[in-house]
């Protein structure tokens, strides 16, 4: 089995190192194009406070090209910079993107039905989507303003310090306060705020599917208007949590412009020139004190981000926590077999197994979900090869349940399966999907054409085989009333199409899969008598020679000898 390559708790620093080359090549980019604005700035102010000494001097020479190309110089690399910056920096967080969600879909993959099935479609898409988004934006968002503010807090403080240590000083305290303390008041709310805010986007969202979901449900009932209502507070509170937390990230900008205009006020206040040569030097502090601000701004709400990308962490790990109901063996079973062709590519199997696939042998199963009291018991039973096995009982009996052991996708609490003497657990996972289909009491159609929802069990299919297997399930003359036949579009779950329509779809698309086990959960549900008999003899003439079950309220007749179980209610 491939091992999953996301840790199970990751954490940002561990996120920023998979693209840290990308990421550091991001930085020097960002950091150059800072120091440039800082380095233009200042020597802007240098280069016209030394042309009008020059020009009060009444200097006969005065060198104007260098400079001036010198200026030239840093404005592109200003430009070029932040423009380089930008695209590696963006290169790396999409990247970042496609690698963490590639890895979320295989670990979810895993995860399905259950534990899955418990989150909430809105809460899942939220995780996915936007907190992955929140999560992988944090090297562009956070880090990289972090560590560029850093870097050019520390140049501008050694510069200012080397021109005059006593303004130096003075500067340094107005420029670090600006640094340290201003983001100090942001981080303390940070963490808290972002968690918070990422818990609103979450739960609007969830709220938003699920509305959308019931839609129809809640105007039937008369519960639009309460529930609009109640939506409409949760959105209010949204924008005014967003609000907050910008207007606390404007405070700290404007707190840091006030500080950095200090800084330059207060170095000027302070600085003692020794001669009037000494004055554009003077001038490029002063104006690098007031440049540092483009690097010392940001840094606010860079922390605001970092807060949020945690909390979309945090949400992120808690999902791939869960642990899988079912873990496959990584090694295929020795598995018999020869039901004919209809385990395309079975491996070759033991001697001393049955010649025929299908078999299926019960011993002490039973099953209770978790947070419930009383279990499903299914009694001892034996199916032979190509057997038929019909499955009854009251609402709630656990007959749903037996179907999903059959087809592991959870395990029996105790007692064990057995597929052609070997135990469920002992298959690898294609091995077992390969012999055995299920189609659940809600199968799932796709927003797709009939053909391409019929392939996905047997991608190989042609024309011919997709025709006759709709035949087999009596969808031959609707399929004829079709103008665009295979290729006709249907919704999602089935929609455009009738209840039984939908259901019998579904049921051609199990009976495409090459298996050996068939476990049919309510096939018949929603059909007529006439259709339900002809709908069960295609079965049976499609499936000859395969074992199946049929879970089933109504009395169907299949033929050969029928093994009969009937489930009493949960105990
Ligand atoms: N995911 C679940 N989590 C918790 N309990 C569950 C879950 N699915 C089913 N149950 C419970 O397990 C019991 C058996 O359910 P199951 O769906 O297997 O019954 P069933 O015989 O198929 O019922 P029906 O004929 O109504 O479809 C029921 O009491 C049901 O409430």
């Amino acid at each position: 089995m491939k091992k999953a390559t996301l840790p199970q708790n990751f954490n940002l620093a561990g996120l920023l190192r998979r693209q840290w080359p990308r990421l550091a090549l991001a930085l020097l980019l960002g950091s150059g194009a800072l120091l440039a604005a800082l380095a233009l700035l200042a020597y802007s102010g240098h280069f016209i406070t030394a042309t009008a000494l020059a020009g009060l001097a009444a200097a006969p020479l005065f060198e104007i090209f260098r400079p001036g190309a010198i200026i030239r110089f840093l404005a592109l690399a200003r430009t070029a910079g932040r423009y380089g910056e930008r695209l590696v920096a963006h290169d790396a967080v999409l990247g970042l993107m496609a690698q963490l969600r590639g890895e979320l879909y295989a670990r979810l993959a895993r995860l399905a039905p259950e534990p899955l099935g418990r989150w909430s479609d809105g809460d899942l898409l939220q995780r996915i989507v936007a907190d992955v988004e929140l999560l992988t934006q944090a090297p562009l968002r956070a880090a990289l303003p972090l560590l560029g503010a850093v870097l050019v807090l520390s140049l501008t403080l050694a510069f200012l310090l080397l021109v005059d240590a006593h303004a130096g000083l003075a500067a340094a305290l107005c420029l670090l306060t600006a640094a340290v303390a201003v983001p100090a008041f942001a981080a303390r709310r940070s963490r808290r705020d972002g968690a918070a805010l990422v818990a609103r986007y979450a739960q609007r969202r969830e709220d938003l599917v699920d509305v959308l979901r019931g839609l129809t449900t809640l105007l039937l009932c008369g519960a639009w208007p309460q529930r609009r209502a109640q939506w409409q507070r949760q959105d209010r509170a949204v924008i005014r949590a967003e609000l907050a937390q910008r207007l606390r990230e404007s405070f700290g900008i404007s707190l840091v412009v006030l500080l950095a205009g200090m800084a330059a006020w207060s170095f000027l206040a302070v600085a003692r020139p020794q001669s009037t040569a000494q004055a554009p030097l003077l001038a490029a502090a002063v104006l690098a004190a007031v440049a540092a601000l483009e690097a010392l701004a940001p840094v606010s709400g860079a922390l605001l981000a970092w807060g949020r990308a945690r909390a979309a962490a945090a949400r992120i790990d808690a999902l791939l926590q869960q642990e899988p109901a079912v873990h496959f063996s990584p090694a295929s079973a020795p598995v018999s077999g020869s039901h004919a062709g209809a385990v395309a590519t079975a491996p070759a199997h033991s001697a001393t197994l049955p010649a025929a696939c299908g078999a299926v042998q019960l011993r002490g199963v039973r099953y209770t979900y978790p947070g419930r009291r009383s279990g499903v018991i299914v009694p001892d039973l034996r199916l032979p090869a190509g057997g038929r096995l019909l499955v009854s009982g009251p609402s709630g009996a656990g007959k749903s349940t037996l179907a999903a052991l059959l087809a592991r996708l959870m395990d029996a609490d105790s007692g064990a399966i057995e597929l052609d003497g070997v135990d469920l657990r002992d298959y690898d996972e294609a091995s077992l999907r390969q012999r055995v289909a299920l189609q659940p009491q809600r199968p799932h159609l796709f927003a797709a054409s009939l053909a391409e929802n019929l392939r996905l069990a047997d991608p190989g299919a042609d024309e011919a085989r997709l025709r006759a297997v709709l035949r087999a399930v009596a969808l031959e003359e609707f399929l004829a009333g079709l103008p665009q036949g295979l290729d006709t579009p249907i919704g999602e779950y089935g929609a455009g199409l009738s209840g039984g329509e939908a259901r019998r779809l579904a049921l051609a698309r199990t009976l495409l899969r090459p298996a050996a086990l068939f476990v049919l959960d309510e096939p018949f549900e929603g059909l007529d008598e006439s259709t339900r008999q002809q709908v069960a003899a295609g079965i049976e003439g499609w499936l000859a020679g395969a074992s199946l079950v049929v879970i089933s309220h109504q009395d169907v007749a299949l033929s050969g000898s029928v093994v009969r179980l009937r489930l009493s209610a949960a105990q």
